[in-house]
């Protein structure tokens, strides 16, 4: 302990198995210790402060030993954060430019048992929130516990009392489950387990995401506490949204799905304000339902809707056990269909039949023209995985886990769309470039937001060395020269690779690319690379393993 470097913080949480140490820091020797709050307290020094008392404290929803034997077996990737919250410096080795002034904060589910009861399903577990904070050089981290419902919940009960991804609270009787489904219907079962992402608003505040709209948590950048709900005050109702809206200083963008009448709404919310405003709705063309829509990209003018022939499922929804696709069924029969919505006027200026396909990401989409500079189709850019929807059950935490170095992760591709606006019945879906440059893995992909709907030339994401059972690989992908540059390190899982200009930049990929590794020994660092060369330049060590996260964002410093 003796050797973390701890910043200015007064108290932080470092380590447990079933107990997890509390350290209160102090920059100059207080009257009294903080001894009350412990059943062991004890005076050190660390190298940064001058007395550091710490405190072991029973900590039941974080994993006992038997529990943490097995975890320590499998990857820390998939294996549940062992304490409540931890903020320190982190050593650097290597160089962070000095003008990478702000924090990057990725969110993902980072606790995946209550007790000794494990999720199953990656999707699953709690949010955890991880900062970088760069400053002139130096880099200050930490991670904290999103505080939503359900994890409350599940802390002070010591059970899941929220329906997640795929697991549903347990109910004892005929009458029980009748009081669970009502619940259903209203929303108040759903989880607002924030684990999927995280965004800044306009008006600078911070919110985590998940695709249930109750799950809109506004939390501290700094800090990392959750300060409340995000309510969305409005009458468009609906329990669901994308996951990912598509958020910048002016506007925040999302799709409401309708599983009563299939179709979308496409909503706009100024920023400063929770009033969601409708911009047009979409019927869906096929199925009983609409498809899951995770995300969904923009042009400069156009909302691209994608209707998915992976399907939400009511009678899935009704399961309390998973059922192979979860919520959702794959109806190819229903076909798969891209819909463009112009933004200004809610008019659908297209809606295409397209080949069959499944994509939990969009990367880009941005309008293609003529010599006369008139619009003839919008191209939109996805994370493609072959229409084969074996990807969600690869995100099982058991295949996660026991799989390790098995080429087992189905093929992916960058899936182009091009969607004519001349009033043609179908649209195209071909891989942009060849997927042998990135592996054939492809997920978990970022741009450079100042190329946000417009023509752009790079995206990173995660890809594949194979064999593996996951992403394993960072990859900057050129689209004009069908090109990949990869980085990859043995055992590693690297994640959500995220782009951050330099400030003044001309050039699209003039910037750093962060991520956060996930080690084979169960350690973890955060790894910055040059945008350009993509080749490494500077890393910096967590003094514990790292799970796995899925999105982040950047906020910059003021
Ligand atoms: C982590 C991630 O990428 C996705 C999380 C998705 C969640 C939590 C979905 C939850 C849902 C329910 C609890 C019931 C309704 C359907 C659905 C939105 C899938
Ligand atoms: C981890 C993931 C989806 C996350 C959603 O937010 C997909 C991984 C796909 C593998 O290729
Ligand atoms: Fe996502």
């Amino acid at each position: 302990m003796a050797s973390l470097a701890f910043s200015a913080t007064t108290k932080s949480y470092v380590s447990s198995s079933n107990y997890r140490i509390v350290l209160y820091k102090y920059d100059a020797k207080p009257e009294r210790l903080p001894f009350k709050e412990g059943i062991f307290a004890r005076k050190c020094n660390t190298r940064d402060s001058i007395v550091t008392n710490v405190a072991i404290q029973p900590s039941p929803l974080f994993p006992s030993p038997e529990k943490q034997d097995f975890a320590e077996r499998n990857h820390v990737a998939w294996t549940s954060v062992r304490q409540e919250r931890w903020e320190g410096e982190l050593d650097v080795q290597g160089m962070i430019p000095l003008w990478l002034s702000g924090t990057y904060l990725r969110n993902g589910p980072g606790l995946w048992n209550i007790e000794d009861y494990n999720f199953r399903h990656l999707f699953d577990g709690y949010a955890t929130l991880v900062k970088l904070h760069f400053e002139n050089g130096r880099l200050i981290a930490g991670h904290r516990q999103i505080e939503s419902d359900a994890y409350k919940a599940a802390r002070k009960n010591r059970r899941l009392c929220y329906r997640e991804f795929s697991e549903v609270p347990k109910t004892h009787n005929f009458l029980a489950y009748i009081g669970e489904l009502a619940n259903l219907f209203s929303g108040a079962s759903l989880t607002d387990n924030a684990n999927t992402g995280v965004v800044k608003l306009g008006d600078g505040s911070v919110v985590c995401l998940t695709e249930t709209q109750k799950g809109s948590i506004i939390v501290d950048p700094n800090t990392l506490d959750t300060l409340g709900k995000f309510e969305y005050k409005d009458s468009l109702g609906g329990l669901i949204h994308s996951a990912h809206p598509i958020v910048t200083d002016e506007e925040f963008l999302t799709l409401l799905p309708d599983l009563i009448n299939p179709g979308y709404l496409v909503v706009r919310m100024e920023p400063g304000t929770n009033e969601r405003k409708l911009i047009g709705r979409v019927d869906c063309r096929g199925g009983p339902a609409p498809g899951w829509v995770h995300s969904f990209p923009v042009t400069e003018h156009y909302v691209v809707v994608p209707e998915m022939p992976l399907r939400y499922c009511a009678q899935n929804l009704l399961k309390a056990e998973p059922t192979p696709l979860y919520k959702f069924e794959w109806h190819p029969d229903s076909k798969g269909f891209v819909h463009v919505m112009c933004k200004a006027s809610g008019k659908i200026v297209a809606s295409v039949e397209v080949p069959l396909f499944v994509t939990f990401h969009f990367i880009n989409a941005y309008e293609e023209k003529d010599e006369e500079g008139r619009v003839t189709a919008v191209i939109a850019d996805c994370c493609e995985h072959n229409a084969d929807t074996t990807i969600l059950e690869k995100l099982r935490l058991q295949n996660l886990r026991s799989l390790m170095g098995v080429d087992v992760l189905p093929d992916a591709r960058v899936g182009r769309f091009r969607i004519p606006l001349d009033g043609s019945p179908y649209g195209k879906l071909e891989a942009a470039l060849d997927p042998d440059e990135h592996g054939r893995g492809m997920d978990m992909c970022s741009i450079n937001p100042a190329y946000l709907g417009k023509k752009y030339r790079y995206a990173y994401a995660c890809g594949a060395q194979r064999p593996c059972n996951f992403p394993n690989t960072l990859t900057k992908i050129d689209l004009f020269e069908k090109k990949a540059k990869n980085w990859y390190e043995e055992g590693a899982v690297p994640s959500e690779p995220f782009f951050v200009a330099r400030p003044g930049a001309t050039e699209e990929d003039d910037g750093v690319v962060i991520s956060m590794i996930s080690e084979k020994n169960g350690d973890g660092y955060a790894l910055v690379l040059d945008g350009s060369t993509f080749e490494e330049i500077a890393r910096a060590k967590f003094p514990y393993g790292l799970p796995y996260g899925l999105h982040g964002c950047w906020v910059p410093k003021n």
